[in-house]
């Protein structure tokens, strides 16, 4: 049986002036789900999910969230969606508790602050105030606020950023919590490791398009160099003879040597290709590794060059 998706947006397009922020990205949210928006600086994630929000009109594109149209419902869905957007900030004096029932009371039922406070691990900082919060204490509170009207889905957009490794381990638990409380969620992340560690599904947006749409782990296989195969030669062998050993070798895509390891990306039958041509080489191995390719990897590939805004993708890989 299938339910209506918590999301759903289809073929949106935002432009800013002549700036194509959003060129033509699909996607559906499914009840439950942690779904992360993954991408560069500049890819179009935050203006995705604004679009989504309902706090701008898409110039193309059909966006629903639970069955209503944002654009023209915008009291309704306000009522269903939590937003914590980038840098939240609150007066200075205003106290932890004090800024929970203040944005309780904009709505008609909302949750109980004290229960949130628990949930997200504030309890012993309610009566402090929000300028003495730490920075991951701070982004525990954005969330707060955006769950205090009990949404059925919430929007985290670059939660963890600026965060040190601790607060962020940390936040990813409140975020797990928060959808082990039955809200679904649309996580907007430049990070890989936080998409890996915590989105069930992922959108993999580059130059206003969706690269790549799936679990962590498909997207990680969508790539090329499913694979990293680390060998140690048993004795010193120059780098040009391992090397040279994988000449012609079929599923290779790149060779290194680190280390005195020879270091072996791609797919398919790679180990048995390796290790068979370092053989007939007459080169021993000990300490043969295969590890998965990181979605770290995926994303490099998946988005093209490494560094700053990625160009456009044309091609749209739905798994
Ligand atoms: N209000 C605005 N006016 C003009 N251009 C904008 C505006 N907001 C975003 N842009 C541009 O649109 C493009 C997409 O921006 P957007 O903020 O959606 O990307 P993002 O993936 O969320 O990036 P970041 O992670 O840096 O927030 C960028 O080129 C950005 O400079």
């Amino acid at each position: 049986m299938s339910t209506t998706p918590v999301v759903r947006a289809e073929h949106l397009r935002k432009s800013y002036g002549s700036t194509l922020a959003v060129q033509d990205v699909s996607l559906t949210v499914e009840r439950g789900e942690i779904f992360g928006v993954l991408g560069r600086n500049g890819a179009g994630k935050t203006t995705t999910v604004e679009m989504i929000a309902g706090l701008r009109r898409p110039d193309g594109g059909t966006v629903r969230v639970l069955g209503l149209d944002p654009a023209t419902q915008a009291a309704a869905v306000h009522d269903k969606v939590g937003l914590q957007l980038q840098e939240s900030a609150l007066p200075d004096r205003l106290r932890v508790q004090e800024a929970l029932e203040l944005y309780a009371s904009f709505y008609a039922a909302p949750a109980d602050p004290v229960d949130l406070l628990d949930l997200l691990g504030l309890t012993v900082k309610r009566d402090t105030a929000f300028k003495d919060l730490s920075g991951g204490q701070k982004q525990r509170l954005s969330v707060a606020l955006a769950l205090v009207g009990r949404p059925e889905v919430a929007i985290l957009d670059e939660l963890t950023t600026g965060l040190d490794p601790h607060a962020r381990r940390e936040t990813w638990a409140v975020v797990e919590a928060v959808r082990d409380a039955g809200v679904t969620i649309l996580l907007v992340t430049h990070l890989m490791e936080e998409a890996e560690r915590l989105c069930d599904r992922i959108a993999l947006i580059s130059g206003g398009l969706v690269a790549a749409t799936g679990t962590p782990e498909q997207i990680v296989d969508l790539a090329q160099g499913e694979h990293v195969l680390r060998v140690r030669p048993e004795r010193p062998v120059p780098d040009e003879v391992l090397l040279g050993a994988l000449t012609g070798v079929p599923d290779v895509r790149e060779a290194v040597v680190e280390d005195r390891a020879l270091v072996v990306r791609g797919g398919g039958a790679l180990v048995q290709g390796v290790l068979v041509a370092l053989a007939r080489h007459d080169v021993a191995t000990r300490d043969v590794r295969l590890e998965r390719a990181s979605l770290e990897d995926a994303f490099v590939s998946l988005t093209g060059a490494d560094g700053a805004d990625a160009q456009p993708v044309t091609t749209s890989a739905e798994v």
